[in-house]
C-alpha cells in the first residue's frame, strides 16, 4: 500500500473550530438529512434513533433515525419505478454515467476522505487511497458497462441460439463499518452497470458516505431513484432484504448476520452474493525475502486498525526464520506512529466502536489463558493531542506460543492482533493453513517458483496474495470460499451476480415433433 502525495491535513480541533467554507461544507456532510431518495436527501421517519459516534474523539456528532417499513417501502418503490427505464439505457450511455461520477469523486477526493475518517477514524491517507481506488472502480465498471454482450450459437439447419444478459431488477445492499464508501461503491457500480437499481443501507457506526454517493451519482446524470440510502440498524436491514419486491441482496459483514440475510432471502428465492469474514493464513517459508515478508505481515494485520476482513492473522513462519522475522517485524511495528488520524504520518488511528475494542481485548486476555505470549503491544494508548482523548487508540499486538487451536488462532477478532505460528514442512503448513472454516484470503512469502505455485494450488481460499498481501486492485475479482462467501466483486465476474442470462432458440425450418 502506497502513500499518495501528501494533501492538506485537517484536524479534527480545526473541524470544530474553523468556519471556512471547506469546513461548513464538511459539517453540511454531518447535519444534513441522511438518507437518499429520488435524487435528494431526506429525513427518515423513524420513530426510533441511534448515536453516531465519531470514533477519533468518541464524541456523538448526531442522532441517526432509522428508517422504518414505510421508508424502505417508499426507496423500494423509487429504485422499482427508476427500473423500467434505467434498464432501457443502453450499457455505453450507463457507464458514461458512471465515469463521471469517477471524476467528480476524484474531484472530491479530500471531502470525501476527510468525511470517512470522521466515520471511522481511520488515518487520512488511508481513507483517501479508498475514496480513490473506488473511483478507479466505478470508471472501471463505465467501461464494462458498454461492452457487456450476450453470446451467439449457430444451429443445425439454420436454426440459431443467442443469450441476452439482463438485469436483475433491484439490488438491496447492505455495508459493514470498516471500509463504508468502498462497500456503496463496490456494490452500486457493477449493479448499475448491469442495468439495476440500488437501495442501499450502510452500516449504523458509518452513514456518512454512502449518501454523499448518491449526490455523486445524481451530480453525474443517474436518474433519481436509481440509488437510494436508508439508514439504520439491523432491523432496517432485515426489511430491506426480506421485501419482496427486491430481486438481489449484496451484503458484507459478519457470518451470523450472512446467515440470517441468506435465510431471509431462501423465502423468495432471491439471488444474493456474501462478502463475510475470515482468518486468513499468511505462509513465510526460509527463503523468502524477510523484509519483504515483514511488510507483507504488516499490511496482512495492522492496516486499517487491523479491521480488515481478508487479514492474514494466522502468520505461519518456518521455524528456522522464526526468530529473525520476528525482531524485524517488532522493529518495524513500533515505528508506526498511533495517533490523531488526520495527521498525515499518522499510521494506526481509532478503532471503531468501545464495543469492538472490548472484542480484541477480551481475545487478548483468552489468548494469554490459553497460553499465548504477548511479545508486542496489545494495550491502550493515550495520545498525548486531549483532543483524541474519547477515542479508543490500541497499539498492534503480536502474539507467539500461539497453536492451532486456540481460540485467537480459529475465530476472527477484527482488530490489529497478529498470531505468529512455526512450522516445518510445506505439507504440514498448508494442511494447517487450510485448516479453517474460512476461505477468504490467504499469502505466500517465498523465492521458489514452483513451490508458490503448489502452495496456490492447495490452498482453499478465493484470493491468493504470492509476496504480498492486502492489495486490491481494480478489476481483480474479490469474494471468499467455505464460510467467506458467495460471489465476486470488483472484477468482471461481478457482473454474473448482477445479471442474469436469457437464452433465445430461433427455428430455422419445419418444427421436428415425434407427436
Ligand atoms: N467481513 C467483513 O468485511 C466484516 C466483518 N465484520 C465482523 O462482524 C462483526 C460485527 O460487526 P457488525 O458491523 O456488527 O457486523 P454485522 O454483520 O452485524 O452488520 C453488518 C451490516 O448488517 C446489518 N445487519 C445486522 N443485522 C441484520 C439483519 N438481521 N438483517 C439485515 N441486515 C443486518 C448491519 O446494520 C450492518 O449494516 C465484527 O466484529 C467483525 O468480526 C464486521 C465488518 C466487516
Amino acid at each position: 500500500m502506497k502513500h499518495p502525495r501528501p494533501f492538506l491535513a485537517f484536524s479534527i480541533r480545526r473541524y470544530s473550530k474553523d468556519v471556512s467554507e471547506k469546513t461548513l461544507s464538511k459539517s453540511h456532510q454531518v447535519t444534513s438529512p441522511l438518507n437518499f431518495l429520488l435524487g435528494r436527501r431526506t429525513e427518515a421517519k423513524g420513530p426510533s434513533s441511534f448515536h453516531l459516534i465519531a470514533p477519533a474523539t468518541g464524541t456523538k456528532l448526531r442522532d441517526v433515525v432509522n428508517s422504518n417499513e414505510q421508508d424502505v417501502n417508499e426507496a423500494i418503490l423509487a429504485a422499482r419505478n427508476s427500473y423500467r427505464s434505467w434498464s432501457k439505457w443502453t450499457g455505453f450511455e450507463r457507464g458514461k454515467v458512471l465515469k463521471t461520477a469517477a471524476d467528480i469523486i476524484r474531484s472530491k477526493v479530500d471531502d470525501l476522505a476527510y468525511t470517512e475518517v470522521l466515520d471511522t477514524g481511520k488515518p487520512i491517507w488511508e481513507a483517501r487511497y479508498d475514496i480513490l481506488g473506488c473511483a478507479d472502480t466505478i470508471e472501471f465498471y463505465g467501461g464494462v458497462a458498454g461492452r457487456i454482450k450476450g453470446d451467439f450459437m449457430q444451429l443445425s439447419g439454420g436454426s440459431f441460439a443467442y443469450t441476452i444478459r439482463e438485469p436483475l431488477g433491484v439490488v438491496g445492499g447492505i455495508g459493514a463499518w470498516n471500509f463504508p464508501f468502498q462497500m456503496a461503491a463496490w456494490k452500486s457500480a457493477p449493479a448499475l452497470a448491469c442495468g439495476n437499481t440500488m437501495v442501499f443501507k450502510p452500516s449504523q457506526v458509518t452513514p456518512l458516505t454512502a449518501v454523499m454517493l448518491g449526490e455523486i451519482y445524481q451530480q453525474a446524470g443517474l436518474p433519481g431513484g436509481c440509488y437510494n440510502v436508508v439508514q439504520g440498524e439491523g432491523e432496517t436491514g432485515q426489511i430491506l432484504c426480506s421485501h419482496p419486491d427486491i430481486d438481489k441482496v449484496t451484503f458484507t459483514g459478519s457470518v451470523p448476520t450472512g446467515s440470517r440475510i441468506m435465510a431471509a432471502c431462501a423465502k423468495d428465492i432471491k439471488h444474493v452474493t456474501l462478502e463475510l469474514g475470515g482468518k486468513s493464513p499468511l505462509v513465510i517459508f526460509s527463503d523468502a525475502d524477510l523484509d519483504n515478508a515483514v511488510k507483507g505481515a504488516i499490511l496482512a494485520n495492522f492496516s486499517n486498525q487491523g479491521q480488515v476482513c481478508s487479514n492474514g492473522t494466522r502468520v505461519f513462519v518456518e521455524e528456522s526464520v522464526a526468530g529473525e522475522f520476528l525482531a524485524k517485524l517488532i522493529d518495524r511495528v513500533e515505528k508506526m506512529k498511533i495517533g490523531d488520524p488526520y495527521q498525515e504520518d499518522t499510521l494506526i488511528g481509532a478503532t471503531i466502536s468501545p464495543q469492538q475494542a472490548a472484542i480484541v481485548e477480551d481475545y487478548i486476555g483468552i489468548a494469554k489463558k490459553e497460553g499465548a505470549t504477548v511479545v508486542y503491544g496489545g494495550e491502550r494508548v493515550t495520545l498525548s493531542d486531549s483532543n483524541c482523548a474519547g477515542g479508543i487508540y490500541l497499539r498492534p499486538c503480536i502474539l507467539v506460543n500461539c497453536t492451532d487451536n486456540m481460540r485467537v488462532v480459529k475465530e476472527e477478532i477484527f482488530g490489529p492482533v497478529l498470531s505468529l505460528l512455526t512450522f516445518k514442512s510445506e505439507d504440514e503448513v498448508i494442511a494447517r493453513a487450510n485448516d479453517s472454516q474460512f476461505g477468504l484470503a490467504g499469502g505466500v512469502f517465498t523465492r521458489d517458483l514452483q513451490r508458490a505455485h503448489r502452495f496456490v494450488a492447495a490452498m482453499e481460499v478465493g484470493s491468493i496474495y504470492v509476496n504480498n498481501y492486502n492489495v486490491y486492485p481494480v478489476g481483480v475479482p474479490f469474494g471468499g470460499y467455505k464460510k467467506s462467501g458467495i460471489g465476486r466483486e470488483n472484477g468482471e465476474d461481478s457482473l454474473d451476480y448482477y445479471s442474469q442470462i436469457k437464452s433465445v432458440y430461433f427455428e430455422g425450418g419445419n418444427v421436428d415433433c415425434p407427436y
